[in-house]
């Protein structure tokens, strides 16, 4: 199971310009020779796999790139100008898939990779380059190349940077559906999530990644229910979301069971940081909302956060919190990166 990311996107390399036929002229000189320039070169489509990107979301906006066109060549020898290269700029992990052919073009794995997806076409020759002994004044010149269309796929193996954890029903869907682009499947029976959901979260002007994840039980650990199947993934997330289902019939057992999953399951899950958050509360009045949170944060040792994923109360303070630790936790993640070996094929 992957989270993807994908992308159509519709590039060309620009034409080369036309090459020029022409004659010098000048004072005194009746028959000039030719002078004719070449035309310029297109511009290439190149992608460059950049930093600080970790979604392909801006291709959803723009979709066509199309590298410029070369300058037809001029009289006195003139060569037309080159067209622009167009760059799309992608994040390190993306895979470059032809569309036609559904085969790897390229795999972009470091910052600042560059491929040439499509090269600009050649110029023309001008009349000048065709001078030679026994013709000195070519009336010829080349048509520009043309540019070469390529529609490709992108596609990313989305990394989250926050995962959600919670009860079945917990409503961690709910809350991924109103913060995100995402469109997960909401019911009121447990499972509705039978494969993970991601979704582009914004809070501040700054995006990341939330993983929805089907419902823990108790025993999800050892396979059990759908969870585990998913809680690898979530391993790789800077941090965890706890949503506690406050209408739940005791959010305080619920909420040790999934801590008690995630000591189960071993590594570094249990010890990852977390936020933790008692949800559905437009469900409760002020002095159930008191009671559970208190208890919450004597269960869990740290501070509990109040939500309604549906009424939207709390649900901004929640967002900062999980970026406040993302923000932190990438720092980490680059550090411990860059520790590491070089590595070697
Ligand atoms: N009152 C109230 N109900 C909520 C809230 N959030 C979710 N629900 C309801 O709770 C039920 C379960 O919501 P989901 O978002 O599907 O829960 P889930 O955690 O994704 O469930 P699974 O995918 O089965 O693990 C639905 O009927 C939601 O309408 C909330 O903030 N307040
Ligand atoms: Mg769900």
């Amino acid at each position: 199971m992957k989270f993807l990311d994908l992308a159509k996107v519709y590039t060309r390399s620009g034409s080369g310009g036309n090459g020029c036929v022409s004659f010098r002229r000048e004072k005194f000189v009746e028959f000039g020779g030719p002078d004719g320039g070449d035309g310029g070169r297109g511009g290439d489509v190149i992608i460059e796999a950049v930093e600080g990107l970790n979604t392909l979301i801006d291709f959803r906006y723009q979709q066509h790139f199309f590298a410029k066109n070369g300058r037809p060549g001029e009289g006195r020898a003139r060569t037309g100008e080159s067209g622009d290269d167009i760059v799309l700029r992608v994040p390190v992990g993306t895979e470059i898939i032809d569309e036609d052919e559904e085969t790897l073009i390229a795999d972009m794995t470091e910052v600042g990779q560059q491929f040439v997806l499509a090269k600009g076409g050649n110029g023309g020759f001008g009349n000048l380059h065709f001078k030679s002994a026994t013709n000195q004044a070519p009336r010829r010149a080349n048509s520009g190349q043309e540019g070469i269309e390529r529609t490709i796929w992108l596609r990313l193996k989305l990394i989250a940077d926050a995962g959600l954890l919670g009860m079945p029903n917990a409503g961690k869907s709910t809350f991924l559906a109103a913060t995100s682009n995402a469109r997960p499947k909401i019911a009121d029976y447990p499972f509705t999530t039978l494969v993970p959901n991601l979704g582009v979260v914004g809070v501040d002007g700054v995006e990341f990644v939330v993983a929805d994840i089907p419902g823990l039980i108790e025993g999800a650990s050892e396979g059990r229910g759908l969870g585990d199947m998913f809680l690898g993934h979530v391993e790789r997330c800077a941090v965890l979301l706890h949503l506690v289902d406050g209408s739940g019939e005791d959010p305080i057992a619920d909420y040790e069971t999934i801590i008690g999953e995630l000591e189960a399951y071993g590594g570094e899950l249990a010890d990852k940081p977390r936020v933790t958050v008692l949800n559905k509360i437009d469900a409760l009045d002020d002095e159930e909302r008191g009671f559970f949170k208190e208890e919450l944060e004597e269960a869990s040792g740290g501070p509990v956060m109040l939500m309604s994923g549906v009424s939207g109360e709390g649900v901004q303070d929640v967002l900062r919190a999980l970026r406040a630790e993302i923000d932190d936790n990438r720092l980490r993640y680059k550090k411990s990166q860059e520790e590491e070996e070089p590595w070697q094929p």
